[in-house]
């Protein structure tokens, strides 16, 4: 898994025998600089993307070969006894209203380096059935999450956030609430030079600012009914630029960005969650103290906690759903929720690259 905050590769080895996976390795290899910021780069038309892009999936290709072979190692496990690969890919464009999505990574080259079969392009199918391909892991929350009798909300903090709504009664329902780190990412990286605000530190050294925070709130996104998805298409720099007034001081408008993040969760649970009591967060924004006290004060009827608390690594939880996915491919399985998706019936989700 890579996903939109463009950290780097979360790896796992899981065992899907059981109807619990069972996390056998693990391994993250962060991105470099160069590739991270080429990346960032081809989120926006540019000189030969074309070329740039299919160039920046054979170097992804080959760092997924590497991490995989680093948990392998250190698994002590043969390729030879691994069933496939789930490769999201990274998302450099994803427009479903205009019919598509992007997730470069070369699967097939990936299928070449490792001698395991690769299953990929997990989104385009649910797409093609009038989908917005995303969120895809709501389907592995319920299977794995959902309590008989509590009603839960499983929520993913990753560079965008994304809910899984779990009433005991009910289907489980999804969407993406915004930007989750990828706005403070930027803005912290602009200004202090580090990757990420750890711990939200220097977002709490400043003051929310109550008109930039709404403007940021009319953002017509927040306020759209599910299905819905998102991305750095719309969740940008330009975006954050259009709507600073200038007088703010840096530290002010991280305090901000962290408030937005907060308060569109919180507003989605109130919203499409109603009689939720138990919140598990997963994604790197659960290790961000700051974010965790605010949302926690902004859910006064819930309980806050991780997925960890499940015994269910948050920071690997995404890793180990593609892990599934794959396997429902291979199985010729249906994976997307058309509830969560908005798509007119369940598909087999991927592409298979053999061994
Ligand atoms: N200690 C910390 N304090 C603050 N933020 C943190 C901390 N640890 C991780 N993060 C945030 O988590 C991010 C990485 O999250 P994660 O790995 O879930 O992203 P992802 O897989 O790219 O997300 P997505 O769900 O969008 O695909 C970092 O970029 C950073 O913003
Ligand atoms: C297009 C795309 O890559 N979407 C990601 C992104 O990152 C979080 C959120 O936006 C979610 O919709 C999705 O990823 C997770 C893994 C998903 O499909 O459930």
């Amino acid at each position: 898994m890579s996903g939109t905050s463009l950290d780097g590769i979360d790896a796992v080895l899981a065992d899907l025998s059981d109807s619990q996976p069972r996390l056998l390795s693990r391994y993250y290899l962060p991105f470099d600089d160069a590739l991270k910021g080429e990346l960032l780069a081809l989120h926006q038309p540019g000189h030969n993307e074309l070329h740039r892009t299919l160039l920046a999936g054979n170097r992804l290709a080959a760092l997924y070969a590497a991490a995989i072979e680093r948990l392998l190692d250190l698994a002590g496990t043969a390729p030879t006894q691994v069933r496939a690969i789930g490769c999201h890919g990274q998302t450099i464009r994803h427009r479903p209203e205009h019919g598509y999505t992007l997730q470069i990574g070369n699967a097939a080259l990936l299928a070449e380096l490792a001698g395991i079969a690769v299953v990929s392009d997990f989104r385009s199918r649910d797409i093609a059935a009038g989908g917005q391909g995303a969120p895809l892991v709501p389907a592995f929350h319920d299977r794995i999450l959902r309590h008989a009798d509590i009603h839960r909300v499983v929520v993913n903090i990753g560079g965008i956030s994304n809910l899984t709504n779990l009433p005991p009664k009910g289907a489980a329902s999804g969407f993406d609430c915004g930007p989750g780190n990828l706005l403070m990412d930027a803005w912290c990286m602009q200004h202090t030079g580090k990757a990420y605000d750890e711990n939200g530190e220097w977002a709490a050294s400043g003051k929310v600012r109550p008109l930039l925070l709404e403007h940021m709130l009319a953002e017509p996104f927040f306020a759209l009914a599910p299905p819905k998805s998102s991305g750095r298409d719309l969740f940008n720099m330009s975006w954050l630029q259009d709507r600073l007034e200038g007088s703010e001081t840096a530290a002010d408008v991280q305090a901000t960005l962290l408030e937005l993040t907060c308060r569109t969760i919180a507003q989605a649970i109130e919203l499409h969650c109603r009689g939720a009591r138990e919140i598990y967060l997963c994604g790197g924004g659960a290790h961000n103290q700051a974010l965790r006290t605010r949302l926690t004060a902004l859910l006064p009827d819930c309980t806050v906690g991780t997925t960890d608390d499940l015994g269910v690594s948050g920071d690997y939880l995404e890793a180990i759903a593609f892990a599934w996915l794959a396997q429902q491919t291979l199985e010729n399985k249906p994976a997307n929720l058309p509830a969560v998706t908005g798509a007119r019936h369940p598909c087999v989700l991927g592409a298979i690259y053999p061994a």
